[in-house]
């Protein structure tokens, strides 16, 4: 019926996602039922962070998505699982920072999306269980690791991102329960990195997370440091907190004053030394593609478009992007790709921004291209070689998938009535926590 889907016809488009996302969400329940993750390829499954325990990582990732697409008995089935099966009671060391985005983020937006007080419930038992790892710092920056029934910590080697990246998330959880604890833990952490700035107005990428002291010269807006500046901006966006706007401001002033750096007409962001601004490679990883969309987002619209432009060649070279490039010509450094979101995510943020129908024909691209590459016979696998012909893929599908990438060209190119898209507040996990329209 209607257009084949590569062409212009976003509601053949849309339709198609979600249809994808279905036929992934049965395989799931049919075989990996609650646990972490699916293996796409052999039908398997695998935990997450845990040893062989599961916290049911992808269907809760998913929920918000399901909901979005209107799978109003798959969210419900979701639900039901997360109420009757799941607890944080676990002998087990997880990460703080991915624990918080992916699965206090994903309880939430649930919520957000339906209002049960027992996903609200269960976010704020697992969030109760990463709080200590923010008290144990005499200047309140999380170890990188926490036991969830022990409070025993691990880590003290952290960085920006993985410190940084918790206030809408936290900020959320304090409104709803009107317990500031959690909002003023997230706001500590970025408080107590930004003021150890350089003279320069940098971050290094690696911290002490009881001494304060920096542990390396790398400034960076990809990883570990990305997602700090993305909360940065979000502390303000989501809550209204002018800090957080001035520090994103700030940061943002001496990213533009120092890593620019052009090759012809691509503009990429230079990995620094924090110091002396002096440019240490010409590494750039996927991850960083997520950035001209924040730079959009913060005023900075020009040199934001002009940097996901740049990614968008990139992405029309490989076809599906590689982890890391050189910068200088494009070539492949990791040849693998792990199922990556962030172009899109930039270039739907883009699209909120100012609706220009390149943003919606690069996100159909990147659809296109991980359908045509990365589905396998159970799901979406990641791929272990981008540069083979055929590409070939590995037996692993990960959790932020189901929050991500399906939203975003879901909602690229749907209109859908269960969103306010002037309104729409997503994570860096892509949850959704402002913008749904409950129905009544
Ligand atoms: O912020 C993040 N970083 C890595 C993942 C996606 O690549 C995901 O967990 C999230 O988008
Ligand atoms: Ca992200």
């Amino acid at each position: 019926i209607g257009a084949p889907p590569n062409s212009d016809n976003w509601p053949a488009l849309a339709k198609d996602v979600r249809n994808e996302m279905l036929s992934a969400w049965r395989n799931y329940r049919e075989r990996a039922w609650g646990k972490d993750q699916i293996k796409p390829i052999s039908g398997g499954f695998e935990s997450f962070s845990l040893k062989n325990q599961h916290l049911g990582l992808s269907l809760i990732e998913a929920l918000d998505t399901l909901w979005i697409m209107g799978f109003d008995d798959e969210f419900r089935d979701g639900v039901d699982w997360v109420k009757t099966n799941l607890s944080f009671d676990v002998d087990g060391e997880v990460s703080v920072f991915e624990t918080s985005i992916r699965l206090v983020g994903g309880l939430l937006s649930a919520f957000h999306a339906c209002g049960d007080p027992a996903l609200l419930a269960k976010a704020r038992d697992l969030a109760d269980r990463l709080l200590p790892s923010f008290n144990a710092s005499p200047i309140g920056i999380p170890h990188r690791y926490i036991n969830l029934r022990t409070g025993a910590l691990r880590g003290q080697e952290t960085n920006p991102a993985e410190a940084g990246t918790f206030i809408p998330e936290f900020g959320f959880l304090s409104q709803a329960t009107s317990d500031d604890r959690y909002r003023a833990a997230a706001k500590r952490a970025l408080i107590s990195m930004f003021e150890r700035r350089s003279k320069i107005g940098l971050l290094a990428d690696k911290i002490d997370c009881m001494t304060g002291e920096w542990k390396s010269r790398r400034a960076t807006i990809g990883p570990p440091s990305d997602s700090y500046y993305e909360y940065l901006w979000d502390g303000w966006d989501l809550l209204g907190d002018r800090e957080c706007l001035a520090m994103y401001r700030t940061c943002t002033a001496a990213i533009l004053k120092h890593q620019p750096i052009r090759h012809g007409p691509d503009l990429w962001f230079a990995n620094v030394d924090f110091e002396t601004g002096k440019p240490l490679d010409n590494e750039q990883d996927e991850l960083g593609s997520f950035y001209g969309g924040l730079l959009a987002q913060g005023g900075n619209k020009e040199i934001g478009r002009a940097h996901t432009r740049t990614w968008a060649r990139v992405q029309t070279r490989y076809g599906v992007l590689p982890e890391s490039i050189e910068s200088t010509n494009l070539a492949a450094l990791s040849t693998t790709n792990d199922l990556r979101p962030e172009l899109a995510d930039a270039a739907f943020n883009h699209w909120l921004i100012d609706r220009r129908e390149e943003w919606r024909h690069l996100v159909r691209d990147h659809y296109l291209e991980m359908k045509r590459w990365n589905k396998a016979r159970y799901g979406y696998a990641d791929l272990a070689d981008v540069a083979a012909n055929p590409k070939v893929q590995s037996d692993h599908n990960p959790g932020y998938w189901w929050s991500e990438q399906m939203k975003y060209y879901y909602l690229i190119f749907a209109d859908t009535p269960r969103v306010d898209y002037r309104r729409l507040y997503l994570s860096t996990e892509g949850n959704v926590l402002r913008g749904l329209r409950r129905r009544t």
